[in-house]
């Protein structure tokens, strides 16, 4: 019997179209946590703080089934955050921090308010990417209460759970310890109005990423690798992990694709080519962009200055911006 409730409640909440994604707000993984109890439905919505009309369309809907007394849904969202965005990894080192911090710096070029969430808990280096040190975080007291401020830099807004950390010292959180760390971080942070929030998960598919996923309105992932077969298979399950708790993936992003001789211009595929490809023709997810391997980004990277606004006419650059340029139309962020 709840088996078939449930699946009248999900027929019924797919006709419910969320208008910018132009995409049904259970395909877009926004209803979570469905539950039937007696003749109450209980349900998470993952929303940004442009959705809210979406509570009452629920409601509505939901009033068809004649067996619900009533539908109890329990609003999830970042205050002031309209898009929340993972930039996910299947392994570390494949420059997930630096995309990251590339794609904020771009998104923030072309006028968006941005604010960037290092929660990559093994190694949060997102700081130090945006020429932060050790800095102090602020308290604020607020109507919901106390919460952090986040610092900024380059334009972005940036909170990580490195800033909280001892310099040079590995964090050991784990169980419940970390689960509190990054659901605190989620919701304990006064970002103001952000058009994007980006959250850097931690690499793989540990406790860490799995909570992050699914405590956060995060409306989509996307993934970043290396050409190499063994970093595709990786990025392959980070894929399958996504799908299975119901966060869209937006696509890949293959970086350190080929090297740009300085004389000739010609590309040399260093880590081989055609992987990045190969897993988008694969998964049915697009490929972004091909970023090159290029000393400035590893060199802007160590002393704070993404080259995406050091070097703007940097073929690196130029793929930044078209990820921005991408992931503003996906999300009209402006309408
Ligand atoms: N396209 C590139 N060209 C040159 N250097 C790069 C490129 N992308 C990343 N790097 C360098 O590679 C190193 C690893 O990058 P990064 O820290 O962003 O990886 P990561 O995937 O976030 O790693 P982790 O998850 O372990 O923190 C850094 O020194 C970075 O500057």
């Amino acid at each position: 019997m709840t088996t078939a409730h449930q699946q009248e409640i999900v027929q019924l909440l797919k006709q419910i179209i969320e208008p910018t994604l132009n995409n049904d707000i259970v395909s877009l993984g926004m209803v979570r946590n469905l539950r039937i109890v007696d003749d109450y439905i209980y349900l998470r919505l993952y929303i940004g703080s442009h959705q809210h009309q979406l509570q009452p369309e629920i409601q509505s809907k939901l009033s068809f089934l004649s067996w619900c007394k009533k539908t109890y849904i329990q609003i999830c969202t970042i205050p002031g955050v309209r898009t929340t965005l993972g930039i996910s990894s299947g392994k570390g080192g494949v420059g997930k921090s630096t995309t990251a911090v590339n794609i904020a710096a771009a998104l923030q070029l072309q006028g968006a308010k941005v604010g960037l969430l290092d929660a990559d808990v093994y190694g949060p280096n997102i700081p130090q990417m945006l020429g932060l040190g050790k800095a102090d975080i602020q308290v604020i007291n607020t109507p919901t209460g106390d919460k952090f401020l986040p610092l900024k830099a380059q334009g972005i807004k940036i909170m990580s759970v490195g800033l909280l950390a001892e310099a040079n010292r590995p964090l050991a959180w784990r169980g419940p310890v970390l689960h509190k760390i990054i659901t605190q971080f989620l919701q304990d942070v006064e970002w103001g109005e952000l058009d994007y929030l980006l959250i850097d998960l931690p690499p793989g598919t540990g406790d860490a990423q799995i909570t992050i996923i699914q405590e956060s309105p995060i409306c989509g992932v996307i993934l970043v690798t290396t050409p190499q077969q063994v970093a595709v298979a990786d990025v392959r399950r980070n894929i399958y992990m996504f799908r299975q708790v119901g966060v869209p993936v937006l696509g890949i992003i293959e970086n350190m694709s080929y090297l740009i001789c300085g004389d000739c211009g010609s590309r040399t595929p260093i880590f081989g080519s055609g992987g990045g490809e190969q897993l988008a023709a694969e998964l049915l997810a697009p490929l972004l962009g091909q970023i090159p391997i290029d000393p400035r980004i590893c060199s802007g990277g160590d002393t704070g200055n993404p080259i995406a606004i050091s070097e703007q006419a940097s073929p690196a650059s130029e793929v930044f911006r078209k990820i921005a340029i991408a992931i503003g139309l996906s999300f009209a962020h402006r309408t």
